[in-house]
């Protein structure tokens, strides 16, 4: 059986950790039946600063950031190489919560990309080989002679890992807990990262 999920109304309710904050979060999402709570919105912008938004999913996260896998070659790699600042927002409305997460981006070692891509079913790997993700195609067609020609390339052998694909970990800078409330005086809480690795938490004016 699970703890009911904390309510936290006090910056002294929070935990200091802000990614233990967020499991506990992710963990009532769940437990709360929300329809993919790992599904977030990852903003991007190129270095001019023109901003684009899409879904993904979160594979993973720990104290060293938020994980996700995509095309290093799609519109957001590309974005994210001329200028490797991401925001990721989550909402689950199932219990009437939000996070966000802004910082730099890194791309996971090719170990850690091999290693999720490994456990991916076969079609989905061939699917991140034939797709160039992001770039314009004449029709669905091209896509299906792809998977014909990749998985008979692949026949007699795993599906390697594309050199053009893996993950991206969003190193936390700051990260806010928003939580709906009555009146719209929702509670917003903050967490900053400090020159000395510490987080400091205040409270935002919804
Ligand atoms: C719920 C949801 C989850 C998604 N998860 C991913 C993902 O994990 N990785 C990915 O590359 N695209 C994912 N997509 C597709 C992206 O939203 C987007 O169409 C694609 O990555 C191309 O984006 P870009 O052209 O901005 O690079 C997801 C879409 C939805 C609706």
């Amino acid at each position: 059986m699970t703890d009911a999920p904390r309510d936290p109304r006090q910056i002294s309710d929070l935990n200091p950790d802000p990614i233990a904050e967020f499991t506990d979060w992710f963990e009532a999402a769940k437990a709360a039946g929300a329809s993919r709570p790992d599904a977030m919105v990852l903003a991007t912008a190129t270095e001019a600063g023109v901003p684009s938004a899409r879904m993904v999913f979160l594979r993973g996260f720990d104290a060293r950031g938020w994980v996700f896998y995509t095309n290093y070659e799609s519109r957001k790699g590309q974005e994210m190489k001329a200028n490797p600042a991401a925001a990721l927002m989550f909402y689950w409305d199932a219990i009437s919560r939000s996070v966000r997460v802004e910082g730099q981006v890194e791309k996971t070692t090719t170990e850690e990309s091999e290693r999720y891509f490994g456990g991916r079913p076969r079609d989905s790997q061939l699917g991140a080989w034939a797709s160039q993700q992001s770039r314009v195609i004449a029709g669905r067609e091209v896509l299906d002679e792809r998977m014909a020609q990749l998985s008979h390339d692949f026949c007699d052998r795993d599906v390697t890992l594309p050199p053009f694909w893996g993950g991206y970990r969003v190193v936390p800078e700051r990260i806010e807990f928003w939580i709906s409330r009555p009146s719209r005086l929702h509670d917003r809480f903050c967490y900053r990262k400090q020159a000395d690795g510490t987080w400091k938490i205040v409270r935002l004016s919804p």
